[in-house]
């Protein structure tokens, strides 16, 4: 089939690359001209396990970027992979949306044949149908059911192993308001599905849009109970990670998502609830339990700074930061919970000395004046206390020996030595 997707960030370009792997004749359209130049030099514009092999593999033969919109249409069917992003109060800002589909319909307004719109972005109830499909409709001249169909099909995969969860899903969700719609989308991911490990779940557009948030709201809110037993196993003087571990091994609660420490970070958790709540609010209900869960998360990084204060004076401190991005396996740092670690350090009058292996340049035009190590063991050297932040696996197993005192407290459960250590504090164990 050949494939439009506007918008060439994460989901984009990782849908991309995998839609082209699996037979698929695939263009971006983009606005950002650095990532179409990557993309038609065979190369990754993200960091992405599997993704940069699948780009030089494709690209110039199935798969293209361009920032033309006429070149949808070329094609069958078009994804809106564009972002969704919270707005000052919460709420969710459909202002990149509206734009995106304005610049899609006017390009549709010259095209003959039918076409298929589907909204992969993350958007509330109603937005496909209420927002996107009237702009559609008022910029292509072409009503929806006749010669341009609408679906939403949410996407579930997350950063660090996108482009697996693309080709390996647990559930594929189509949204859809007719059977052309559906039968297309079952065409096109006919590759996946055809392998039989794979849910599908047809449904109407309203219940596809709202089964990604709830998806999000409950995971978030997994990481943040666990996180509050975490932090009351702790008062108790017990690890949390082996009474979840056992909690996890009912069918019912599973073992995932059971990580408790610096809490959920990221483009799309902190979004995605606050977009709900804000959602929820407007419709005249009260989300008190999704509020909770967002505070429980806020206090973790001011909780990690606070057991590393009970150690170290901080005021004039050398603290080793190590991990930046929101989880490992991504160089994203969107509203990472060691961007709140260091923001509470230097606050707290620290000097900090921060380390990722692969996220430091996104960091460093936002805070300009922390000091950068090229390693691990160079964050550490001649540290006064270290805070580990993100969970890489580069960091099991580390050496702290060159630290001037060996304090360090951990967010993220770290395979290390504690006997090595002056002092280990937990977050919650
Ligand atoms: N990042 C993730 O892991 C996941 C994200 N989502 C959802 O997918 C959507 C996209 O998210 P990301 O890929 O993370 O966003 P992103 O910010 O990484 O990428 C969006 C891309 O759209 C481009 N863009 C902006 N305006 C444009 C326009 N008018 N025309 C063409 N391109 C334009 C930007 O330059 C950017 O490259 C959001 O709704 C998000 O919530 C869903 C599942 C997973
Ligand atoms: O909508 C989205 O964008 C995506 O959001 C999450 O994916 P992602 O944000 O990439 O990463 P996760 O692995 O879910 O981790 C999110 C945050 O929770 C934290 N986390 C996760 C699991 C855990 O046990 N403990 C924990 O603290 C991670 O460190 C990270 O900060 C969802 O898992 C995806 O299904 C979804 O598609």
């Amino acid at each position: 089939m050949n494939v439009s997707i506007v918008g060439s960030g994460y989901v984009g370009t990782t849908v991309a690359a995998c839609l082209a792997d699996l037979g698929h004749t695939v263009t971006n359209v983009e606005i950002d001209e650095d990532i179409v130049e990557a993309i038609n030099a065979g190369e990754a514009p993200i960091h992405e396990s599997g993704l940069a092999e699948r780009i030089a593999a494709h690209a110039g033969t199935t798969l293209r970027a361009t920032t033309n919109y006429e070149d949808v249409r070329e094609t069958d069917v078009t994804f809106l992979c564009l972002p969704t992003p919270q707005s000052e109060d919460g709420s969710l800002d459909l202002a990149i949306m509206q734009a995106g589909a304005e610049s899609l319909g006017r390009a549709l307004a010259e095209k003959d044949d039918d076409h298929l719109v589907v909204v992969k972005s993350t958007v509330l109830p109603g937005t496909t149908e209420d927002v996107v499909g009237p702009i559609l409709e008022a910029e292509s001249g072409t009503e929806i059911g006749d010669g341009l169909e609408l679906a939403m099909n949410p996407e579930f995969l997350r950063m660090g192993t996108a482009v697996e969860d693309f080709l390996e899903p647990d559930k594929v969700v189509f949204g859809t308001a007719s059977d052309e719609a559906a039968a297309t989308l079952r065409d096109l991911y006919a590759p996946i599905l055809e392998r039989g490990d794979t849910d599908l779940v047809e449904t109407d557009i309203r219940e596809a849009e709202l089964i990604k948030y709830a998806n999000n709201a409950f995971l978030a809110s997994k990481v943040s109970l666990v996180n509050e037993l975490g932090n009351i196993a702790r008062e108790y003087d017990a690890d949390a990670y082996e009474v979840l571990e056992a909690v996890g091994l009912d069918d019912r609660i599973s073992e995932r998502f059971m990580r408790s420490g610096l809490g959920w970070g990221g483009s799309c958790f902190p979004k995605d609830v606050n977009a709900l709540r804000a959602g929820a609010r407007e419709q005249g209900y009260d989300p008190e339990l999704l509020d909770a869960v967002v505070a429980v998360n806020d206090e973790q990084p001011r909780r990690l700074v606070d057991l590393l204060a009970a150690h170290v004076d901080l005021e004039g401190a050398r603290i080793a930061v190590l991990g930046l991005s929101f989880k490992p396996g991504t160089d994203d740092i969107r509203k990472s919970r060691a961007l709140d670690v260091i923001d509470h350090l230097t606050d707290r009058g620290a000097v900090v000395v921060a380390f990722d292996p692969v996220a430091i340049e996104n960091v460093r035009p936002d805070y300009p004046d922390i000091e950068y190590a090229d390693s691990a063991a160079g964050a550490l050297e001649g540290a006064d206390g270290a805070v580990v932040a993100t969970d890489w696996p580069a960091f099991d197993d580390l050496s702290f020996e060159g630290m001037a005192r060996s304090v360090v407290v951990d967010g993220r459960r770290i395979d290390l030595d504690e006997d090595a250590l002056e002092v280990y504090e937990g977050l919650t164990w």
